[in-house]
């Protein structure tokens, strides 16, 4: 079982700890565990020698609770006895992955708990244990408290009272493509879930309703169209993840939520929302003391249903809360470790989910012109088209685009092949422009992302591009080369394409970091990329070793990066070349050679730039020869 609750019971000595977790783990039908017994030898003979443990003795005691509660979870649960006064050893029990933990903090007077242990038959009672125990005891700021003046009974009763086990621990708004998937992915999670569906009059009826009557009986699931029993069908503190479209509809949603949260819920934004606009929401929040945490979600309809890739950005404190329901559905690297992690503060989740998005766009169009060379300038049918692109992944290039194209192109419609009766328009929701923008606004160089968007673009104007085609008529020559080497060559074009695409989306995430102070870490970002996401790939693996070597460096300046690409750019050259001499467009192999030329180029075309800008606007410029900081002019014209 997965993400199974670990429930700790928790006080002073005395407080009855050992007796309400026994009877709770009978009430609930699952193991009770004394802390006691998971002391290290070291500590008993301490302790039966009449000395007090301090916290360097405690300190391996705690981690192996922590350990054993990471097993409990992955288990049936259980129920943990263990007093756990202080805050830092309630830290250390949570470990540092998402704990599956329900606190519960047994209190009661001084006196109380003195008459109690005075009571006690066969036991030995000191008074000044018991006052240093009230003394180190720190309230704890989670959890339930109970208080132990009442009967056995009554107690287990208000606990699951106040753990509200009939209560939903995650809401989901918005039942679409994605919302639909997602929800069916925390169920299979095990996680309790209340689904809500706005209400639109003969158009959008009983969404959730259905919803839930098309799962089966025995999944724990609450469907809604009213927002207020929705709400208040979430154990405190919520988390609610909320799938509509980015824009005004989740602001909507979320003015509509404001009044029906309490202190300290959390929203979740799983939509593509723009980082900016997610900042707002988040401050806007804040004055609500409600957390936000603007996530990127990767992976399509199956991804979302199966495992995607997930970026939550926000307050580390939300994440801290909230993020286990995340790491649980997210997809699974090659170590079995969850592809989503914690991205960093403000909009960061979606200024990530933005780049991976620009990295997607510009990865499709080398893809499609890679196809449109194989279909046309060498007269490659479909089939063998495909062929290739899975030759190309049997040597090593497996990506989940490169397979699903592979895959498209087989595709028939009675004797037709279907990508042929696909109109040549390409549609975009913004991502791809959104990163071209803050590129712009960073000063960082993005060719093969934004000429990707510009290709779109340029895919949109159809009726003019067919007149224009009418009028020039220019003729768009055959391959006259070795078709044998042509290919090779662009098996190394895409390699090389590729390389450069993904050290572009990179540059902008570290410039992005640095000037917002986001610390990203790249090579957990490329991390949960590996699988889930649309653009998971061997190279995004290789990619996240090559960051963890050394964060905040460019991908082009590794040597295993310099290695391949010394041995593919020439061909990306040639075919680029060959190319367009033969009249087809290339915006996204030719920017990537382009930036490839510029990137490696010690002296740059800038200074005529420069001498042009002082030449009609005394901009100024400095000199190879004088110290950087002074800035010249020059009378140009005497
Ligand atoms: N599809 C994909 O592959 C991916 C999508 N995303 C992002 O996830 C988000 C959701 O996408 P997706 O599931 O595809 O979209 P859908 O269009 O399939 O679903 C949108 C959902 O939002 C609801 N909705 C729309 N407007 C409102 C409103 N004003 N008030 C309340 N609810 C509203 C819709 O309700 P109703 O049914 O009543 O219209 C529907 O449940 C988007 O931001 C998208 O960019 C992210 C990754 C991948
Ligand atoms: O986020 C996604 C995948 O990661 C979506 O599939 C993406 O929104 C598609 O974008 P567009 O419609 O602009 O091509």
């Amino acid at each position: 079982m997965q993400n199974a609750i670990v429930y700790i019971v928790f006080g002073v000595s005395g407080s009855g700890k050992t007796t309400v977790g026994k009877a709770l783990g009978e009430n609930l039908g699952i193991p009770f565990y004394d802390a006691d017994d998971f002391h290290p030898k070291e500590n008993i003979q301490k302790m039966s020698d009449g000395f007090p443990l301090n916290d360097i003795d405690r300190a391996p005691w705690l981690l192996k609770l922590a350990d054993a509660i990471s097993e409990w979870n992955v288990k049936e649960g259980a129920v943990l006895a263990c007093s756990a006064l202080k805050e830092s050893y309630r830290n250390t029990l949570k470990g540092i992955g998402p704990n599956y933990i329900k606190w519960i903090f047994l209190e009661g007077s001084f006196e109380l708990i003195e008459n109690r242990l005075e009571a006690r038959k066969n036991h030995f009672f000191k008074k000044e244990m018991l006052v240093s125990q009230f003394e180190t005891l720190e309230k704890p700021k989670e959890g339930i408290a109970i208080n132990i003046d009442k009967s056995i009974d009554q107690i287990i009763n208000e606990i699951k009272s106040k753990l509200n086990t009939n209560k939903s621990e995650i809401g989901l708004i918005g039942l679409g493509v994605m919302g639909k998937s997602l929800a069916k992915n925390l169920l299979s999670n095990n996680f309790r879930l209340s689904v809500y569906n706005r209400h639109v009059d003969g158009i959008e009826v009983d969404v959730a309703k259905r919803f839930v009557e098309d799962q089966s009986e025995s999944e724990p699931i609450l469907g809604f169209d009213d927002l207020e029993k929705f709400v208040n069908s979430i154990e405190q503190p919520r988390t609610i993840m909320v799938m509509v479209n980015a824009g005004k509809p989740i602001d909507l949603v979320i003015e509509a939520l404001i009044p029906l949260l309490s202190n300290g819920d959390c929203i979740i934004d799983g939509g593509n929302s723009h980082y900016k606009a997610t900042i707002e929401r988040s401050e806007k929040l804040a004055k609500s003391n409600i957390h936000f945490l603007g996530t990127g979600i990767s992976g399509g309809e199956e991804g979302a249903l199966k495992g995607p890739s997930i970026m939550p950005g926000g307050a580390k404190a939300a994440y801290e809360r909230s993020g286990k329901y995340l790491e649980a559905i997210a997809a699974k690297d090659k170590s079995d470790r969850s592809c989503c992690t914690y991205i960093g503060p403000d909009g960061s989740g979606h200024f990530v989910k933005m780049v991976h998005n620009g990295i997607e766009y510009a990865e499709m169009q080398l893809l499609a012109e890679t196809y449109h060379l194989l279909r046309f300038y060498l007269s490659k049918t479909p089939i063998e088209i495909s062929d290739i692109f899975k030759n190309w992944i049997q040597n090593g290039a497996q990506s989940y685009l490169l397979e699903i194209t592979a895959d498209l192109l087989l595709k028939k419609e009675n004797e037709d092949f279907l990508i042929d009766k696909i109109l040549d328009k390409a549609g975009q929701k913004g991502t791809g422009g959104w990163s071209t923008v803050a590129a712009l606004e960073l000063g960082v160089s993005l060719p093969t992302i934004s000429e990707s968007v510009m290709a779109r673009n340029v895919s949109g104007i159809k009726s003019k591009r067919v007149e224009a085609s009418e009028i020039y008529k220019l003729d768009k020559s055959q391959c006259d080369l070795d078709e044998e080497t042509f290919i090779n060559n662009l098996e190394k074009a895409f390699i090389a394409t590729s390389i450069i695409n993904h050290h572009i989306g990179f540059e902008l995430m570290q410039e992005a970091s640095t000037t917002n102070q986001w610390e990203l870490n790249l090579s957990e970002i490329a991390r949960i990329w590996t699988n889930g996401c649309i653009i998971r790939s061997t190279l995004m693996e290789k990619i996240s070793e090559l960051f963890l070597l050394k964060n905040q460096s460019s991908l082009l300046l590794f040597p295993a990066i310099v290695q391949t690409l010394k041995s593919n750019v020439t061909a990306l050259s040639e075919v680029v070349s060959a190319g367009l001499k033969s009249g087809y467009p290339l915006p996204v192999l030719s920017s990537a050679i382009n930036y490839f030329y510029s990137y490696t180029s010690a002296q740059s075309s800038a200074n005529i730039i420069q001498a042009q800008r002082d030449y009609f606007g005394a901009h100024t410029y400095q000199r190879v020869d004088k110290p950087l900081d002074q800035y010249f002019h020059t009378n140009w014209k005497s």
